[in-house]
């Protein structure tokens, strides 16, 4: 699917059908929240790197339930909660609400601090509403995160992958699992991409079959 068109399915079903933002971005981070779990070693802690907009908001709907199928979990926000809005804010207030760690990273040197070779590390950082290569402190997760031998899974897309042609920007995050909502994006039959793709896994997010079928899903 283009980008244009996996984010107007987004939109159809919020003010066509009348599924709330919220009930996509909760079946979309459960979603992904149980592959994470079935693909990790219960042992293994688990960071979420949390962007400015929904690819962030997802993060904390992970969080809240990987911690509840028993992974020690926390986050890193780029972008302070308080200053999220929408369907983000709501579920960064909830995660603060539960007492999951939450680490506000703003420069370089805090990033430094929170991305180290201990997580498995979940990139929540930029999804399809990312406009070119990953600028100021995204690039700079990324590049760390990158750094660091431990797993990496990447949500709806890799942070710094063009979503409609697969070309990697200069700073791409490299994961081994990627968990892609309503279905693979186009760029990912690049064959550019699959080093950054890794293993991919697709994830509904609760649409109705006959909105699904609009768009050739099914
Ligand atoms: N209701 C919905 O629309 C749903 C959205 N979902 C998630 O939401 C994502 C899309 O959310 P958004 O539209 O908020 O977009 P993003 O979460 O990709 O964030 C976009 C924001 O990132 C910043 N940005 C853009 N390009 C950048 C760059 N190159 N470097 C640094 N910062 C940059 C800008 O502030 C921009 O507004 C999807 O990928 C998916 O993960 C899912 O929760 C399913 C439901
Ligand atoms: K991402």
């Amino acid at each position: 699917m283009k980008r244009d068109e996996v984010r107007q399915v987004d939109s159809i079903a919020i003010n066509e059908y009348g599924i709330s933002g919220l009930v996509l971005m909760e079946n979309a981070g459960r979603g992904a929240a149980e592959r994470i779990a079935a693909w990790c070693d219960r042992s293994d802690a688990v960071r979420i790197l949390c962007g400015p907009g929904n690819n962030g908001g997802d993060g904390y709907v992970i969080a809240r339930h990987l911690e509840l199928l028993g992974f020690a979990v926390d986050l890193v926000a780029l972008v302070p909660p308080e200053k999220l809005s929408g369907d983000a804010s709501a579920n960064a207030m909830i995660a603060q609400r539960s007492g999951i760690p939450i680490v506000t990273a703003e420069s370089v040197s805090e990033l430094e601090q929170s991305i180290d070779g201990n997580h498995v590390l979940v990139d929540c950082l930029l999804g399809t509403g990312a406009k070119g290569a990953p600028r100021g402190l995204y690039h700079d997760a990324v590049r760390l995160a990158n750094a660091t031998d431990r797993k990496r899974v990447a949500i709806d897309l890799p942070t710094g992958l063009d979503c409609d042609t697969g070309q990697p920007s200069e700073m791409t995050f490299r994961a081994d699992l990627t968990i892609t909502f309503v279905a693979a994006k186009d760029g990912f039959q690049n064959p550019d991409a699959a080093p950054f793709l890794g293993h991919v896994e697709t994830v509904g997010i609760g649409v109705p079959r006959v909105l699904l079928r609009r768009f050739g899903v099914v």
